[in-house]
């Protein structure tokens, strides 16, 4: 019966993002308030702080980086692009898939100008912002494939999708929690994208904290399994992950747009041992 369930609880799911507008998703999510560069207290520059720090520590290193659940948005590989040579993104939306395809071979029409993303990990790396061409150039030369991924599926890729060894890193943000019916799968889907990753290498984790839904565009409500810093770190621990640092930023009024219920947004770095 509890298998049935669980089938059920993740086919609802899957019907709820047929109706996903990624053009919508990253107003509501990508713009100002939440990404306003002018403001150290903004959600974006702080998880592309995030992100900096924990791909420029020296313990992460190898060839391979595999975005889990990128949906239409890249600031999540902006710094992890300069320490991998190959990186690989993964949506289970093919207008997601499309949406980055359309930024990557750089033929216009994107639903968002990606910029002064580039242009604010340059600063954090202590580039001049004019070098952000070459990052968007260096980002166009490592991205080599966008799959689809089902973190429901116990082997989420296709079968040949990576190298033997697996990946070297992963980085998810925003996924599981977000297409996950309740807690139990959210826990089995780290247990599945666990499988990419050899071992020694590293997740950088973000998500949402007390969320129970968001709008993935006009009217479409998805839901969410609200989740806590304790629930996340037994999470990571169940599956098989040795959380390494865990961050964690609390909304104020003013980031509370309308466009879900989310509380706080965690950064979890974690190692496959
Ligand atoms: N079975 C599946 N396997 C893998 N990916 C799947 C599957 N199903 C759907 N997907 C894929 O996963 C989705 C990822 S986007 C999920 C959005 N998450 C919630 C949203 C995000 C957000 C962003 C920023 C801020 N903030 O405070 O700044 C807060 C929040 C909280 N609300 C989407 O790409 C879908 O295409």
């Amino acid at each position: 019966m509890e298998e049935k369930g669980e089938e059920n609880g993740v086919a609802a799911m899957k019907a709820c993002y047929q109706k996903f507008d990624p053009a919508a998703y990253l107003q509501y999510n990508y713009t100002p308030p939440r990404a306003d560069f002018t403001r150290n207290d903004s959600i974006v520059p702080w998880k592309l702080a995030c992100l900096h720090r924990a791909f420029t520590e020296a313990d992460v290193s190898g060839g391979l980086l595999v975005d889990i659940g990128a949906g239409p948005t890249l600031y999540q590989v902006l710094s992890g692009c300069e320490v991998f040579d190959k990186v690989i993104l993964t949506d289970f939306l093919e207008v997601n898939r499309q949406e980055l395809r359309r930024w990557l071979h750089n033929k216009g029409g994107c639903s968002l100008d990606w910029t002064p993303y580039l242009q604010h990990v340059c600063k954090l790396e202590g580039r001049r912002p004019s070098a952000w061409t070459e990052k968007a150039a260096r980002l166009r030369q490592v991205v080599t494939d966008i799959l689809p991924i089902d973190v429901h599926c116990s082997q989420p890729l296709a079968p040949d999708a990576l190298p033997s060894g697996g990946a070297d890193c992963l980085v998810s943000c925003f996924c599981l929690e977000s297409v996950s019916p309740d807690l139990a799968a959210f826990t089995k889907a780290l247990g599945h994208i666990r499988k990419l990753l050899r071992p020694g290498g590293h997740l950088m984790l973000i998500g949402a904290l007390g969320e129970s839904y968001y709008f993935g565009g006009p009217g479409v409500r998805i839901p969410v399994v609200p989740l806590s810093e304790a629930q996340v770190c037994a999470s990571l621990k169940e599956s098989g992950y040795t959380l390494i640092r865990l961050e964690v930023y609390t909304l104020t009024q003013d980031m509370r747009v309308g466009v879900d219920d989310v509380t706080g947004v965690f950064f979890a770095k974690a190692r496959k041992d």
